[in-house]
């Protein structure tokens, strides 16, 4: 990959290179991707993998249970995870190591800063990390729910130079070319915005989380943060022989010129928002500098439960969402401050505490 000079990439693998005929782990398609990243590592290249697979791995360990339950796809997730990473690491004469996330280990500053001290460690070491969702723990609001938003988020958290998506169709096409003969492929995208995502349909096939909407999410994500994105299709041998002359054999995303700073990128990215704060005010001014203005007699209305040190959602009276920012204060104390007529209290809450958030600690939404 001579043309592309990277010094780390993350690989993510859909299910449907796991266990193509859902009867267990196949080296099919993966021994070829295993050959990449030996090729890759051999180049100099660090590489993380990001792992799909595990349910449509573990899945023939319960062949007479349908319709699938929540409880029975996390026990075959389970299963098809110890398979999964053994498959892997038959394939390696160096080590590899399991990473199992949620949502909930990746929106938290310090368990997130632990991650990527961990991946940067296994790096170091010349051991391969592969990760995947922590499925068996994971409720609907602790999950990312799909591999590519997790992929970027790794690659985000692991100051990546890119991510590739491998997947069972070339690329992007402008409609679903499982279900339009007249699709076309689209080489290279340089902006990502509605037009894009319209294209975007679900996935197709039985095993696939998401379909080229969540890819899209993902490339956003990633190429926000400067890091070149691609879809591809790991069913190809020559797929990885054109990435290896360092040529494009799919879809490009390409890098913003100006990427978010790691912890904008993050808060914007990966940190969900815990409850919202209305406020009054004139927000003609950029915010990131300004946003100690904001001051308790401006708060309208607190939505939601927060604690100090989560992530709040600042939007103004009409609605448009301001900025994500560090909760300096919680839901409780805000409610109480904002439903109190008197300003002493909140006078004394803001000497002892400070700002209800700080500009270090904001993310600038674009206004929608
Ligand atoms: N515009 C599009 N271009 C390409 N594929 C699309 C498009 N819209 C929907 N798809 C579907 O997305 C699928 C890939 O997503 P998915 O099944 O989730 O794969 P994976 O398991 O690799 O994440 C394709 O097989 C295809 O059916
Ligand atoms: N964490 C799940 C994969 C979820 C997912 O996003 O799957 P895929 O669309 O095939 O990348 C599993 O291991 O089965």
């Amino acid at each position: 990959m001579q043309n592309f000079k990277w010094q780390r990439i993350v690989l993510k693998v859909g299910s449907a290179l796991i266990a193509p005929e859902q009867n267990g782990c196949s080296s099919r398609y993966l021994l070829t991707i295993a050959q990449f990243i030996v090729r890759c590592r051999a180049q100099g290249i660090e590489v993380i993998l990001v792992s799909s697979g595990s349910v449509a791995a573990g899945s023939h360990l319960f062949p007479e249970d349908k319709p699938r339950s929540v409880a029975l796809k996390k026990a075959m997730a389970a299963a098809g995870q110890m398979e999964m990473m053994a498959t892997w690491d038959r394939f390696f004469d160096f080590p590899s190591a399991q990473i199992l996330l949620t949502h909930g280990d990746l929106r938290d500053r310090e368990r997130y800063t632990s991650v990527r001290d961990t991946i940067f460690t296994l790096l170091d070491h010349g051991v391969l990390p592969v990760i995947n969702e922590n499925d068996t723990v994971t409720t609907d609001d602790l999950k990312v729910g799909d591999n590519d938003n997790l992929s970027a988020m790794v690659a985000a958290a692991a100051d990546a130079d890119a991510l590739m998506i491998f997947s069972d169709v070339d690329g992007l096409y402008d409609k679903n070319p499982n279900l339009h003969t007249d699709a076309v492929l689209l080489p290279e995208i340089s902006e990502i915005d509605e037009s894009i995502y319209a294209m975007a349909g679900c996935a197709t096939s039985a095993v696939g989380t998401g379909g080229m909407k969540t890819k899209i999410e993902a490339a956003e994500k990633a190429t926000s943060h400067g890091i070149t994105t691609f879809i591809l299709n790991g069913f190809k041998e020559q797929t990885f022989n054109l990435l290896l002359e360092g040529k494009n054999p799919g879809t490009i995303f390409l890098p913003y010129e100006k990427p978010m700073q790691e912890a904008v990128h993050w808060r914007t990215h990966t940190a969900s928002e815990q409850g919202e704060v209305i406020v009054e005010g004139d927000f003609s001014e950029p915010l990131d500098e300004n946003a100690e203005q904001i001051n308790p007699q401006g708060i309208i209305e607190v939505r939601g439960e927060f604690s100090v040190g989560d992530t709040i959602l600042v939007r103004s009276d009409d609605g448009t969402k301001l900025a994500k920012a560090r909760a300096n204060y919680s839901s409780c104390l805000l409610n109480f401050i904002a439903e109190n007529e008197t300003s002493e209290f909140s006078d004394e809450a803001q000497d002892s505490i400070g700002p209800i958030i700080s500009d270090e600690d904001i993310a600038v939404l674009e206004k929608s």
